[in-house]
């Protein structure tokens, strides 16, 4: 079965308007808010997919309450460990540009903590495991190393979607799939990116450090997807960008969904895209439909064999 795990889950409070006047009061023009969190959001989609999932993680609070009955009504399976304190909000403007803000999150106990790898201990070969974004900051950066050894130790399969050196510390336990965007890989690597090309060689580093297999996203420059035997690059699909919170595990969510069914990689990356790109022209998270109204969009070419 896959597993999701949020450490940090969110309410996302997502904020339409003209324009930002700062120091100034400004008023909206569309609000939403979704339960968020970047394992949250990739149960969701694997839901909307067809694939069945269980979200781990922790929650507190009235916060913790929205996201716990939201995912209850969308028939989510989840396993939570409850916090004292509030899950946090994060705020997402859309106006001429995107702009983000997110919250440090509640503080999380060694009680909490050991509750949670308790429930990671009782993973096995059957699973996969996905570890999904930021930590409350009151956690060490070794968090997500202990998690990962774990599932290392029982033969638990895992993802992780995380940036630096949470990243960068579960690489040598052999993650099945990470997918860090440009921006990650080019601070880990202390560079920069214009377009799939320069990226090559970093994904096939990732591959050297340990990845099975590695995804790059590139926002509208495209994707990539390096393994030991291929190379992939692939276009994305035109359209207008509505909001792209969650475009990134929409990818993670395309990626599983597919592969779970055909273990065909090629395919399961032509997902991959076409749900991230569902996922950035919708409000929220995608539909199926969208994503396959997109795939045809979705090109692929092989990298040059180096
Ligand atoms: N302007 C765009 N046009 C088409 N597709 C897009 C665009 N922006 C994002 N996407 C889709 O979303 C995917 C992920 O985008 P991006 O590289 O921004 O990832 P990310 O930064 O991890 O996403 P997130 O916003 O969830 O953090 C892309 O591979 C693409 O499929
Ligand atoms: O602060 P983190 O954990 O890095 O990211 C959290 C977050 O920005 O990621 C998701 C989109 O990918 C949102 O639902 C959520 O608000």
């Amino acid at each position: 079965m896959i597993y999701t795990l949020t450490l940090n889950p969110s309410v996302d409070y997502i904020v339409e308007l003209d324009k930002i006047a700062l120091g100034e009061l400004n008023r909206t023009k569309k609000e939403a808010k979704f339960p968020g969190g970047k394992g949250i959001n990739v149960s969701r989609v694997l839901n909307r997919l067809g694939e069945k999932s269980k979200a781990l993680g922790f929650i507190g609070g009235f916060t913790g309450d929205y996201i716990h009955h939201y995912l209850q009504q969308e028939m989510i399976e989840t396993d939570f460990v409850r916090v004292n304190d509030d899950t946090r909000i994060n705020v997402k403007l859309k106006a001429d540009a995107e702009t983000e803000i997110n919250a440090n999150g509640p503080s999380i106990s060694e009680y909490d903590f050991t509750s949670l790898k308790d429930k990671v201990g009782k993973l096995g070969h059957d699973d996969l495991l996905v570890l999904a974004g930021s930590i409350p900051s009151t956690m060490p950066d070794s968090t997500y190393e202990e998690i990962v050894q774990i599932c290392s130790k029982n033969g638990a399969k895992f993802v992780v979607d995380a940036e630096g050196e949470l990243l960068k510390n579960a690489l040598p336990y052999k993650p099945f799939l990470i997918k860090p965007n440009h921006h990650e890989l080019g601070e880990m690597f202390n560079t920069t990116f214009e377009n799939c090309e320069d990226v090559i060689p970093y994904g096939k580093k990732l591959v050297d450090m340990g990845a099975e297999n590695v995804i790059i996203s590139l926002a509208s420059k495209g994707a990539i997807f390096v393994n030991k035997e291929m190379t992939l690059i692939s276009s994305v699909p035109e359209g207008e960008v509505k909001s792209s919170v969650g475009a990134g595990d929409s990818m993670v969510a395309g990626f599983l969904a597919t592969y779970e069914k055909n273990k065909d990689i090629e395919e399961a990356f032509r997902y991959s895209v076409a749900t991230g790109s569902a996922t950035a022209f919708s409000i929220g998270l995608c539909d199926r439909k969208t994503v396959e109204t997109l795939l045809p969009q979705v090109k692929l070419r092989r990298g040059e064999v180096q």
